[in-house]
């Protein structure tokens, strides 16, 4: 696991969220769910998303949605990426699910963030909710799936 001068180094747009360990992500845009979706030989089609008002969003309980993180990040090719949700979330009974950050991987993080509590929950846009981890990976490819943007 890379430490915080290497990831300083590596990610210097994130310079000011680089912690002992890891780095830590912003809530930017909230989004809820308003259509189906499906998985179907690989074809994906993606549920139709509305957009919260920011900057108090309120997640209602039992109720999932996808959040985007603050600012475009660049996975440089050699390393790999875990996100981790915060403690205070998880205190709060609100969960942030993530996958896996690929080598290369250039464009807009987006978890699912779950209300699995019995009450309503709020935050604000630009608060932290998540830790990334980065890892090296020996002889890794580079990202280009369906979720790569165009770097400026
Ligand atoms: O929780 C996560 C984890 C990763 N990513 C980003 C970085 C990752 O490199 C990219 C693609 O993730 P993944 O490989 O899981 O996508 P996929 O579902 O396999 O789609 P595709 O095959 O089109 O890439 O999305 C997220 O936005 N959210």
């Amino acid at each position: 696991m890379l430490g915080e001068k290497e990831l300083i180094n590596l990610f210097p747009d994130f310079k000011e969220l680089v912690q002992p360990s890891g780095i830590d992500l912003r809530l930017d845009e909230v989004f809820r769910q308003v259509g189906p979706g499906s998985l179907i030989d690989n074809e994906k089609n993606l549920p139709e998303l509305e957009k919260l008002e920011p900057p108090i969003y309120t997640l209602k309980a039992k109720t999932a949605y996808l959040a985007s993180i603050d600012r475009k990040i660049k996975i440089p090719k050699g390393f790999s990426m875990l996100y981790l949700p915060r403690s205070t979330l998880l205190r709060s009974f609100v969960s942030v699910h993530t996958a896996v950050g690929d080598p290369g991987f250039y464009g807009t993080l987006q978890f699912m963030i779950h209300n699995y509590g019995n009450f309503d929950y709020t935050i604000k846009q630009g608060e932290r909710i998540a830790q990334a981890v980065v890892f090296h990976v020996t002889g890794s490819g580079e990202y280009n799936g369906s979720y790569q943007e165009e770097e400026d």
